[in-house]
């Protein structure tokens, strides 16, 4: 089973010129997911993870699978505004527009390993941003991973300290 054949491209989604990536056909099919979830998993190895964190929204569905599967916690980071408790937050730029992100002030004790998850590394801003977030709240990043990076972003650049992993390139 190729997990890029689960992901549909749509051209021009949600501006002109961006090539959207799709995974809803990906979670769509129960075995495809497991699949990927699998793939993800291996890509962390015998990393010790106490929590993992995903990036609202597309970043919770298989961040939340890989906390199930490696015993961890899930921390979601959330667009301003959205979480109750008291909040961080760190502002970021995106392929199509800018944004604040914000995690729990007490989603993440210092020194716990942190696993960083998102559906697509683009330009790299997003994970950027949670990377600090994690960080300013004394996380340790184990690694930072996604199912697909679109290189021609160099959005790993943005990262370029920490063990950052796709199942994907385009
Ligand atoms: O590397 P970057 O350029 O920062 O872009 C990547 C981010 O953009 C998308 O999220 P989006 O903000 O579209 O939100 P969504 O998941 O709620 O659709 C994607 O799921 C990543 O989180
Ligand atoms: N081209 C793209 N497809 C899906 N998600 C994205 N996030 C940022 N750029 C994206």
């Amino acid at each position: 089973m190729r997990i890029a054949d689960y992901i549909r491209d749509i051209q021009d989604f949600p501006k002109e010129g961006v090539g959207f990536k799709d995974i809803t056909p990906l979670l769509n099919d129960h075995a495809a997911m497991m699949e990927a979830t699998k793939q993800l998993l291996a890509l962390v190895g015998d990393k010790k993870v106490d929590r993992v964190v995903g990036m609202e929204s597309r970043g919770y569905f298989f961040a939340t699978l890989l906390a199930e599967k490696l015993g961890a916690g899930f921390v979601p980071v959330r667009k301003p505004g959205k979480l109750p408790f008291d909040t961080i937050s760190q502002e970021y730029s995106l392929e199509y527009g800018t944004d604040i992100l914000e995690m729990h002030v007490d989603a993440i004790k210092p020194g716990e390993k942190v696993l960083i998850h998102d559906d697509v590394l683009a330009t790299g801003g997003t994970a950027e941003a949670v990377c600090k977030l994690v960080e300013r709240l004394g996380g340790e990043i184990v690694q930072v991973n996604f199912l697909m990076e679109l290189s021609f972003l160099h959005g790993r650049d943005k990262l370029a300290q920490y063990e950052v992993k796709s199942l994907m390139s385009y």
